[in-house]
C-alpha cells in the first residue's frame, strides 16, 4: 500500500489564539485615575478593613497582635534609652572595671528589651497563624458562595467570570494579608519610638533619614502599581489559558482531543498564552528596573549626608561621643524600622488594589443576588400560568423568548419541540424561576415568580438539564444530591429501578457506594447512556410537582428510550411534567405539545392535531422518516 501525498504534505501550523482583552464596563483599570497621595492616604483605611476582617475571624488573636504592637513600640523605645546610658559610662573615663560595673544595669535593661522583642515577635507570628487560614477560608468560601447565589441571569453578563478571576487574586492575597499590615504597624510603631529618641539627640538626623528612605519607598509604590498593571492586562489571558488547560487536560474530553487531532493546536494555544502573559511581565521590567535605580541613587545620596552629619557633629565636638554612638544605634534601627515600613507598606497598598477587586465583585454580587420578595409556593403545584413572557439575553438583539403565554396544569404533560436556538431551553429556564421575564409574568398556583423565595420554587422542581453534571460523587449522592431524605437505600433503588440502571449499579465494585470518578483512586466510569439514565433517576427521586426533561433520552439505548417514557406517564398524574425533545415520536406521550420558532409558540395542539396541520411540527415529523 502507498501512502498517500496529502500525509506527506507538512502539517498547516495551528492559528495563534485570539486576543482577548478585559472589556466592557470594567475595562477601565482602578489606577488610571487614582494619584499616588490618594493611594497612600487610602492606606489607613486598608489597615482598617483589614483588621475589620481579622476582628470577625478571632477577636483574642487580634487583641494578642495589637498588645503585641504595643509591647514592641515600648521595648524599641526602652532599648534606645538604655543604650544611651550604657554608653556614657562605656565611652567615659576611669577604671574599665568601674565603667562596666556602672554601665551594668542599663546593659542587662538592654538584654531584657532585646528578649521581649524578641519573644513578641514570636508571640505576634502565633498570633497571625491563628487568624491567616481561617481567613482565607473564609474569603475563599464567600467568593464560591458568593457566585452560587447570584441570579442565574448574572452569568451571561459582560466580563462576570474576568471579575471572578480577578476577585480570586483577592483570596490568594488573604494568605500574607494580615502578616503585612502587623509588620507594617510594628516597624511603624518602632520608627515613632527610635525617630522619637533620635529627634532628641539631634533635630537635623531625622528628616535626613527620612529622606533617605522615602525614595525607596516610593519606589516600591510605583513598582506595586506596575505589577498590578500587568496584572490587569493579563486577567483574561490568564483566565483563558485556565480554562484551556482544563479542557486539553480533563480525561472526559481526551478522546475527543485525541482523535481530532487538537492536541498539537491546544498546546500551542496554551502556549502562546502563556507567552502573550509573560511578554506582558517582560515589557514591565525596564521600567521597574529604572524606578529601582532612580530610587537607591536617590536613598544612597541621602543616606551619606545622613552618616556625613553624623561625622562631622563627632568630630567637631557637638555631640559627646556617647551620644554619636547612641546616635548611630538609633540611626540603624530607625533605618531598619523605615525600611520595614517601606517594603510593608508596598505589600499592604498592594494587597489593597486586589481586595479592592474582590470587594467590587462581592458587592456586584450582592446587588446580583435575588431579591425577588417573601411570598412562597409549595406543593402540590396545580398551575403554572405564563402571561406573554418575553425574555432577551444580556448583549442580544432578539428575545430568545418572545411573548410567550401558556398554561400547565396538574397531570398534564407538555413537550416543547422546534429548532435549535428556538428558545426551548430557556422557555423551562422561565418556567422554573430560573430566569424571570423581561416583560410578562410567570404565576405558579396564581403567586407570580418575580415575588417569590426562588429556594422555595426550587424545591419542588426536577430538571435534567440537555448538559447534566456527571458528579466525583458515590453512585449514591448521584442519586440523591439535593435532596437527601433518608438513610435507607430503598428509595434510592426504587430511582435507579425507574431508569433500568439496577444491573449496571450492582455490578459497579461497591454498589451504591462506588466513588463515580475515574480520575480518583479507586474510581469507577459509568457510559454516556448510563450517566444520562443516573441524571433521569436524580430528578425522579425527587417526586418534584415540576417535573423538566430536555432531552432525557438523547444517549440511551431504544429500551431504555423506552423505559424513560413510561416511567414518565406512569408518573404524571401527582405533577406537572415538561418534556423538550427532537424526537417527535416520543411526543405521542404528551397530553399537549408546543412548537417554538424564533422564541414564538407557533403551534400547539395534540400529536393528532398537530399532524393533520400540515404546519412546522408536521412537516419536521416527515423530515426525520424520511431516511
Ligand atoms: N447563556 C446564554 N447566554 C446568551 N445567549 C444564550 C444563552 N443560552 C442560550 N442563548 C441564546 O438564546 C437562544 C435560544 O437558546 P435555547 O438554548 O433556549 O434554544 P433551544 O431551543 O433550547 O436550542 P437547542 O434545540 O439547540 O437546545 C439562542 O439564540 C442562544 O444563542
Amino acid at each position: 500500500m502507498t501512502s498517500t501525498t496529502a500525509h506527506d504534505a507538512p502539517p498547516v501550523p495551528p492559528p495563534p489564539p485570539a486576543e482577548i482583552t478585559y472589556s466592557g464596563q470594567y475595562s477601565v483599570n482602578p489606577l488610571g485615575q487614582v494619584s499616588f497621595r490618594a493611594l497612600c492616604a487610602g492606606l489607613p483605611a486598608v489597615l482598617r478593613r483589614i483588621a475589620a476582617m481579622a476582628w470577625r475571624i478571632d477577636h483574642r488573636a487580634v487583641l494578642l497582635l495589637l498588645a503585641c504592637q504595643l509591647i514592641t513600640g515600648v521595648s524599641a523605645a526602652v532599648l534606645l534609652a538604655a543604650t544611651a546610658r550604657a554608653m556614657r559610662p562605656v565611652l567615659g573615663a576611669g577604671a574599665v572595671s568601674d565603667r562596666l560595673h556602672e554601665a551594668l544595669p542599663a546593659l542587662i535593661v538592654v538584654a531584657a528589651a532585646s528578649a521581649v522583642t524578641r519573644a513578641t515577635v514570636a508571640v505576634a507570628a502565633y498570633a497571625e497563624r491563628r487568624i491567616t487560614p481561617r481567613l482565607t477560608t473564609a474569603t475563599d468560601s464567600a467568593l464560591v458562595e458568593a457566585v452560587c447565589r447570584v441570579e442565574a441571569a448574572a452569568y451571561a453578563a459582560d466580563g462576570f467570570s474576568d471579575r471572578q478571576e480577578a476577585a480570586e487574586m483577592g483570596v490568594t492575597r488573604t494568605h500574607v494579608m494580615v502578616m503585612d499590615a502587623q509588620r507594617f504597624m510594628s516597624a511603624l510603631i518602632k520608627l515613632i519610638t527610635a525617630g522619637g529618641v533620635l529627634s532628641v539627640l539631634n533635630p537635623l538626623m531625622l528628616p535626613l533619614l527620612l529622606l533617605a528612605v522615602a525614595p525607596a519607598g516610593i519606589g516600591a509604590i510605583l513598582t506595586a502599581r506596575v505589577d498590578y498593571e500587568i496584572h490587569y492586562a493579563n486577567i483574561a489571558d490568564r483566565n483563558v489559558r485556565g480554562m484551556t488547560r482544563w479542557w486539553a487536560t480533563a480525561p472526559k474530553y481526551g478522546d475527543e482531543v485525541r482523535a481530532n487531532g487538537m492536541t498539537d493546536y491546544l498546546l500551542h494555544w496554551y502556549r502562546a498564552l502563556s507567552e502573550r502573559v509573560d511578554q506582558r511581565s517582560l515589557t514591565a521590567a525596564p521600567r521597574t528596573l529604572r524606578i529601582a535605580l532612580l530610587s537607591s541613587l536617590a536613598s544612597g545620596t541621602f543616606l551619606a549626608a545622613t552618616w556625613g552629619m553624623l561625622a562631622w557633629l563627632a568630630v567637631t565636638g557637638r555631640i559627646t561621643p556617647a551620644i554619636a554612638a547612641t546616635a548611630v544605634v538609633a540611626v540603624q534601627t530607625t533605618l531598619a524600622a523605615l525600611s520595614q515600613v517601606v517594603i510593608n507598606g508596598a505589600a499592604v497598598f498592594h494587597t489593597s488594589l486586589y481586595l479592592s477587586d474582590m470587594q467590587a465583585f462581592f458587592d456586584a454580587a450582592a446587588r446580583q443576588a435575588p431579591k425577588r420578595g417573601p411570598l412562597t409556593v409549595g406543593p402540590p403545584v396545580e398551575e403554572i400560568r405564563l402571561d406573554e413572557v418575553t425574555y432577551r439575553y444580556p448583549g442580544k438583539d432578539k428575545p430568545a423568548v418572545d411573548g410567550v403565554s401558556l398554561t400547565l396544569r396538574r397531570g398534564q404533560i407538555l413537550a416543547i419541540v422546534g429548532l435549535n436556538g428556538s428558545g426551548k431551553s430557556t422557555l423551562t429556564r422561565l418556567i422554573t424561576g430560573i430566569y424571570l421575564p423581561d416583560k410578562g409574568r410567570v404565576t405558579w398556583n396564581g403567586t407570580d415568580l418575580a415575588h417569590t423565595d426562588p429556594a422555595t420554587v426550587w424545591n419542588c422542581t426536577g430538571l435534567v438539564p440537555q448538559i447534566f453534571a456527571q458528579w466525583p460523587l458515590r453512585a449514591r449522592e448521584n442519586v440523591t444530591l439535593g435532596q437527601p431524605r433518608s438513610h435507607d437505600d430503598r428509595e434510592v433503588w426504587d430511582a435507579v429501578d425507574a431508569v433500568g440502571m439496577r444491573e449496571a449499579v450492582e455490578d459497579l465494585p461497591a454498589g451504591l457506594d462506588t466513588l463515580l470518578a475515574r480520575e480518583i483512586f479507586g474510581g469507577a466510569e459509568l457510559s454516556g447512556g448510563q450517566w444520562q439514565r443516573l441524571a433521569c433517576s436524580r430528578a425522579l427521586y425527587r417526586r418534584p410537582p415540576l417535573l423538566i426533561l430536555d432531552e432525557p433520552t438523547s444517549q440511551m439505548d431504544p429500551r431504555g428510550e423506552h423505559g424513560i417514557f413510561e416511567k414518565i406517564k406512569a408518573i404524571s398524574a401527582d405533577r406537572i411534567t415538561i418534556v423538550v425533545t427532537h424526537r417527535l415520536e416520543n411526543t405521542k406521550i404528551a397530553d399537549h405539545i408546543i412548537v417554538m420558532e424564533q422564541g414564538r409558540l407557533t403551534e400547539q395542539g395534540t400529536y393528532d392535531d398537530l399532524i393533520h396541520a400540515g404546519g412546522t411540527f408536521a412537516g419536521l415529523l416527515r423530515l426525520s422518516r424520511d431516511r
